[in-house]
């Protein structure tokens, strides 16, 4: 598990060190270890595995950040690399620059740099004195690097960058789309102008083969679409570890979901396992109901009763004898748990069923058709951390749409703003429905409500296979979410070794991270390449056969 903070909670950690006089030994610190993962790559890029040869060109913002990459330098050049900073911002780190310097570091500025606030504003006395290089010098000094160290902005940083050092960036970036060859490219802490705290992108940015971060992940490593310019992330100790207090976001990795799953005990029966209800499909779109049922069957649901019409629940029962079919009403059966909405659509026996499910007690994963009945529904009041909304960013629009009809928010976002920000935005649905939130897409964020005796629970789940952006690939999670719900509607605590955070209202955002993770793994159990649902749902069996922990 990965656990990820903000920019702030990573310095309230670091704050007493700083108090201290601490602040120069966290960035040694820092840059040690960031100058050690730049060797490793300089090694890779010298066809003989040496240092010496190697060339590195450090892009140093005004802040901090750009200290770190100063510092980094002066280990390179220590270790025989041939280090040039570039200055972009209107004013550098004394220490860094003097240490990279004291070392022969060259050290020039980018001709036309700005501040944060003025990207006309001249650089100051300290800096004025370096060698200006216009932008096409400072572009072919970049590309005939082995590396380029991005120092510019870090986690103090507001908004994307700006003036000549976005152009910059740009011009390198059309030229990188041209060429197979070219630096490998660090970040430092995270990529300048990503929002460390949301993972928020403005264009232009640097998009990194790896990124070094300090103390721990930031947010925007473990979420879309920060965590797609990320790279390969190394966290780098620097003793403010002990000190970290609530993580903002916990990323699930494979070896954790595969340690939570609940799996049934020798005195678990068919209904002590969890008995799923399931409202999905219509004559007119059956084959969602055929995926979802299926997927719970290969989840190892204890037992599955499917709602609908005659030829649906004939197609479910060819597919999957071991579901149990009716035309019956929701407040007729008993179950554990639902999951509603899947190929629901201009059908009213079924839309009436979703209603049903929307107002029942029991927890329930209510996805496509069922999400508009579940907004409609925040009209009357919260829904409660047991139904669990799992949109995609365009019907998460949709739910904002109606809850802004109803005046829980102002703000509406659409599908854009949604993606840009998709942590930020699952948050706040589930706040505002009272629900627990899954927000498909890159990466998957899950958002608990949080409520007087817990705070919001965030997860988030990577490793999908891009092969999933398929028709039905959504009624196949939709499928595994519910039989892992139903199990833990039964056993309240079974998530619990996850953490304290997974007990209470947090759990069915445990049990939905589980099921998007378990998801996740059986797109790529045979490696990278098409996935339909049918083979999907099949391949659920085979990572769950796979022992944990
Ligand atoms: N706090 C600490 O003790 C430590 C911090 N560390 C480093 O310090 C960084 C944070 O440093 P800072 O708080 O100085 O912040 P940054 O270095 O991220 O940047 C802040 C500076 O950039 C300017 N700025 C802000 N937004 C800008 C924009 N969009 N375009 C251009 N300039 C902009 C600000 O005026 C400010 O001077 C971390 O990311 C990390 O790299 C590490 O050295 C570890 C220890
Ligand atoms: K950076």
């Amino acid at each position: 598990m990965i656990d990820a903070y903000t920019g702030a909670g990573v310095r309230a950690a670091e704050q007493p060190l700083l108090d201290a006089g601490h602040g120069d030994i966290l960035m040694r610190r820092a840059a040690l270890g960031l100058s050690r993962v730049c060797e490793t790559h300089l090694r890779r890029a010298n066809r003989k595995g040496l240092l010496s040869g190697t060339t590195t060109v450090i892009l140093v913002g005004s802040g901090n950040n750009g200290g770190d990459g100063l510092w980094a330098g002066s280990f390179l050049r220590r270790a025989g690399v041939m280090v040039t900073a570039i200055l972009t911002g209107s004013t550098a780190h004394p220490q860094g620059l003097k240490a990279l310097r004291a070392l022969g570091g060259s050290v020039v500025r980018l001709e036309g740099q700005g501040s944060a606030t003025d990207p006309n504003t001249a650089p100051d006395a300290s800096i004025a004195g370096f060698h200006a290089l216009d932008r096409g010098q400072a572009l072919s000094t970049m590309t005939s690097a082995h590396l380029v160290l991005d120092a510019m902005l870090g986690t103090g940083a507001w908004g994307g960058l700006r003036g000549e050092a976005a152009a910059l960036v740009e011009d390198f970036n059309a030229i990188r789309r041209e060429s197979a060859t070219g630096p490998r490219i660090v970040a430092c802490d995270v990529v300048s102008g990503v929002n460390a705290d949301s993972g928020e992108a403005p264009e232009p940015v640097l998009k990194a083969h790896a990124t070094v971060t300090f103390g721990a992940a930031k947010v925007a490593h473990v979420v879309a679409p920060g965590e797609q310019l990320t790279g390969h992330l190394t966290v780098i100790p620097i003793g403010i570890e002990d000190r970290l207090e609530h993580p903002s976001v916990y990323r699930l990795e494979a070896q954790d979901i595969l340690a939570a799953w609940p799996r049934p005990t020798a005195t678990d029966t068919k209904y002590t396992r969890g008995v799923l209800g399931v409202v999905a499909g219509t004559p007119s779109y059956p084959g969602a109901a055929i995926m979802s049922t299926n997927a719970a069957v290969q989840t190892g649901a204890g037992m599955i009763r499917f709602l609908g019409d005659a030829s649906t629940r004939g197609m479910v029962l060819a597919q999957s004898p071991e579901v149990v079919c009716s035309d019956d009403q929701p407040w007729d059966v008993h179950v554990q748990a639902w999951l509603a909405g899947p190929g629901v659509a201009d059908d009213e026996s079924q839309a009436a069923r979703v209603q049903a499910v929307v107002e029942a007690q029991e927890p329930a994963v209510l996805d496509a058709g069922a999400l508009t009945a579940a907004a409609q529904s925040v009209a009357d009041g919260r829904l409660g951390a047991h139904k669990i909304l799992t949109p995609h960013a365009g019907e998460l629009e949709q739910v904002y749409e109606w809850l802004k009809g109803f005046g829980v928010t102002d703000d509406a976002p659409d599908r854009t703003r949604i993606e840009a920000a998709p942590v930020h935005w699952a948050r706040e649905a589930a706040r505002l429905t009272g629900a627990t939130v899954l927000l498909k897409g890159a990466t998957t964020i899950i958002a608990s409500p949080g409520s007087e005796e817990q705070d919001q629970v965030c997860l988030s789940i990577g490793q999908a296979s891009p092969w999933l952006a398929t028709a039905g690939s959504g009624d196949t999670l939709a499928g595994i979410l519910g039989a892992v719900v139903a199990h833990v509607a039964e056993h309240p605590e079974a998530l619990r070794r996850l953490g304290e955070w997974a007990r209470g209202d947090g759990r069915w955002a445990a049990a939905a991270a589980l099921g998007a993770g378990v998801h996740a793994l059986a797109s790529r159990v045979d490696g990278e390449g098409p996935v339909p649902p049918t083979v999907l749902a099949a391949n659920v069996r085979r990572v769950l056969r796979t022992k944990g922990q």
